[in-house]
């Protein structure tokens, strides 16, 4: 029997729908985000020279462990994802695609991935890697509703994979490894604390003990946001002090014009404790760090 035209079209349609939901499934936004900084980390190391092979492969072993991790995450979180509006239509609580086919998927890309590191760039970056699996899917997942502190677990989970980065380089950590290290976690406070005071319903309605669930008032929420915004502005130029670069005024200039930027946005979310101001702090967040990232990377070249 012969296929129509359209019943091939709809096939193909079916199976890029299939495609796509798999692929929310590695959270991809958060992915792009996180491999660039992972990508900033490994020229940082190398001070601009980076070994391109062992960078592409941090990055691809990278990848598939977050990417297995997101989907661990969703795969935990498929029951309380259906009682929040942001996640209820996610593959899983949709139904779209069977928990244990998402399980499945998670563990080959795991398995894949710290076997893939281990094999490219070494057995520390594998270590760093299936670590931080850990922390996020096992510690961070779970926490999530028992503890505020949920957020400072999971924003160590996030910064973690620059180390990954670093090492994969061979280069040993220091006081700049540290300093990215930094970067990225006192980053994802003001960028959770907008998120968190957003979706404060949701997250109240889904049993999750996010900070402006437990001080609905905002203040702690804002009090956060600030201390965290005014630590990464600080922590921002360390990477430029000591260098044996020309451009390092012109960076650190930068980095605290960012810095003060975001802060002053943080200082307004803490007054008015608004969606608006939340929103705007969020998107703060969201120019801030590929930002910050571009005034690492041009470092060597200025
Ligand atoms: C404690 C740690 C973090 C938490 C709890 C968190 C949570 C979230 C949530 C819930 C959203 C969705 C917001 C919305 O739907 O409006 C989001 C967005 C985003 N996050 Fe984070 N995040 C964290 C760390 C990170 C890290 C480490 C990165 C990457 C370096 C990152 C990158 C992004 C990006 C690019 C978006 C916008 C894209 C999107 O809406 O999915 N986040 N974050
Ligand atoms: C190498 C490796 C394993 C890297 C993992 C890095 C990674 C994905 C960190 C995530 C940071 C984070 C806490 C995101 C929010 O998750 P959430 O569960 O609060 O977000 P949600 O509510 O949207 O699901």
């Amino acid at each position: 029997m012969s296929t129509t035209p359209i019943a091939f079209e709809q096939r193909r349609a079916g199976r890029l729908a299939i495609a796509a939901d798999y692929v929310e499934l590695t959270k991809p936004k958060i992915a792009v985000m996180l491999l660039a900084a992972v990508a900033v980390s490994g020229c940082v190391a190398t001070w601009g020279q980076p070994d391109l092979w062992r960078l592409f492969h941090a990055i691809v072993g990278t990848a598939l462990v977050a990417a297995s991790s997101c989907v661990w995450n969703q795969w935990i979180e498929r029951r309380s994802d259906l009682l929040m509006k942001r996640t209820r239509d996610r593959p899983l609580p949709s139904g779209r695609v069977a928990a244990n086919s998402a399980a499945l998927f998670g563990a080959v890309l795991g398995s894949v991935g710290v076997s893939y590191l281990a094999a490219t760039v070494g057995w520390g970056v594998a270590a760093i890697g299936a670590a931080t699996w850990l922390l996020y899917v096992v510690v961070y997942t779970p926490m999530k509703r028992t503890s505020p502190w949920n957020t400072a677990v999971g924003a160590v989970a996030g910064a973690l994979p620059l180390l990954m980065g670093w090492a994969a380089m061979g280069t040993p950590f220091d006081l700049r490894a540290a300093a990215l290290f930094a970067i990225l976690f006192f980053w994802q406070f003001p960028h959770f604390m907008a998120i968190a005071w957003i979706y404060r319903k949701d997250y109240a309605e889904a049993g999750m003990q996010m900070l402006p669930v437990v001080d609905p008032t905002g203040l702690r929420p804002g009090r956060q946001a600030i201390g965290a915004a005014l630590a990464l502005t600080l922590v921002s130029v360390v990477p430029f002090l000591n260098a044996p670069l020309d451009g390092a005024p012109w960076c650190i200039a930068a980095a605290l014009l960012l810095g003060i930027a975001q802060l002053l946005l943080a200082i307004r979310f803490s007054v008015r404790r608004d969606d608006q101001s939340a929103r705007h702090l969020l998107w703060a967040s969201l120019i801030y760090l590929p930002a910050m990232l571009g005034v690492l990377l041009a470092f060597p070249i200025l």
